[in-house]
């Protein structure tokens, strides 16, 4: 991807430490249900897709530094997830919460300094051709990426996302090239809601697996979990409409507003929603003696 990009020729990429590099990412990755490498994979082919379809650096929307950053710290941007949340790093009061609580994006501050981690480590460096400069603004644009990827600065953005769409995109306005860049970052870690929707439900069994466990723990340390990551309370296709009509759907409609041509997602996650809606009448109909939640997924 990062080849026919035309990175490897534009930055002096040293190939072989950038293969060591993407194999000491996958291997910085745990087997959380959801939150592993094929995840990882995933988020960072859909960004690559944006990179290629869209024209994005061709056209001067964002330069091939942050087009590089995109794609790097999507590889990277959950790395060792432990498929838990902020919330609950506080409550477990972990290693990480101690170490990153004080400033918030708990896990997101410890995916980035993996990262970190990992690029100095020996021979996975593949941007030592890089100069200073290119190298300082690369990291400072991973640090960015990595930190929007928190779904609580997701939500802080949201109005000054919308006002861009409204506004249009002015590529000499360097907010607007970091709002872009965060924007399709978001779009890439919530792309398994755009395809088909065998695909897109497996994903979001995923997802309520890894709520499900992280509930088990919470009420075995005495505490009351979110309704949504309680496996006796749940009601999942209720829950995945909000989610998307909260936030996924809002992602791809501003994508597909900021380029007509990036539609195909936003009519696909519709199309997505369709059915969550028409599961949540069967479902509704259903007695409520039903078994456990993720019997939607059956
Ligand atoms: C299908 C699907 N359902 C979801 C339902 C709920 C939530 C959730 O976190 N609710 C908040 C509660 C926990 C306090 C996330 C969901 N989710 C994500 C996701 C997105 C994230 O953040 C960005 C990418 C910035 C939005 C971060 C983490 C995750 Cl797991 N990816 N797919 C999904
Ligand atoms: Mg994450
Ligand atoms: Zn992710």
């Amino acid at each position: 991807m990062v080849e026919s990009l035309g990175m490897i020729t534009k930055f002096r990429l040293s190939r072989e430490s950038l293969a060591r590099f993407t194999l000491m990412v996958r291997k910085g990755y745990r087997d959380p249900p959801y939150h592993n490498w094929l995840h990882a994979f995933s988020v960072t082919h859909f960004a690559f897709l944006l990179l290629q379809n869209l024209q994005l650096v061709e056209r001067g929307v964002l330069t091939s530094l942050e087009a590089l950053a995109l794609i790097v710290s999507s590889m990277c941007h959950d790395l060792d997830h432990r498929g838990t949340t902020n919330s609950f790093q506080v409550a477990s009061n972990s290693v990480l919460a101690s170490l990153y609580s004080s400033e918030g994006s708990v896990m997101e501050r410890h995916h980035l300094a993996q990262a970190m981690c990992i690029l100095n480590t020996d021979d996975c460096n593949f941007l030592e051709n890089l100069s200073r400069e290119e190298y300082t603004k690369f990291l400072d644009l991973m640090r960015e990426i990595i930190l929007a990827t928190d779904l609580a600065h997701h939500l802080r953005i949201l109005s000054e996302l919308r006002q861009v769409a409204e506004e249009g995109y002015d590529s000499a306005n360097p907010r607007h090239h970091d709002l872009l860049i965060c924007l399709l970052m978001t779009a890439a870690d919530l792309s398994d809601q755009t395809k088909d929707w065998h695909s897109s439900k497996h994903v979001a069994e995923l997802i309520y697996k890894e709520f499900f466990t992280q509930g088990d723990l919470e009420k075995a340390m005495g505490n009351m979990p979110l309704e949504m990551m309680d496996r006796e309370k749940a009601f999942i296709p209720e829950l995945q409409l909000q989610f998307l009509d909260d936030v996924a759907i809002p992602v791809y409609e501003i994508v597909a507003k900021l380029f007509p041509e990036a539609d195909e997602p936003y009519s696909s996650i519709k199309a997505n929603r369709r059915n969550w809606s028409r599961l949540r009448d069967v479902y509704k109909r259903r007695k409520p003696e039903s078994t456990s939640s993720l019997e939607v997924f059956e």
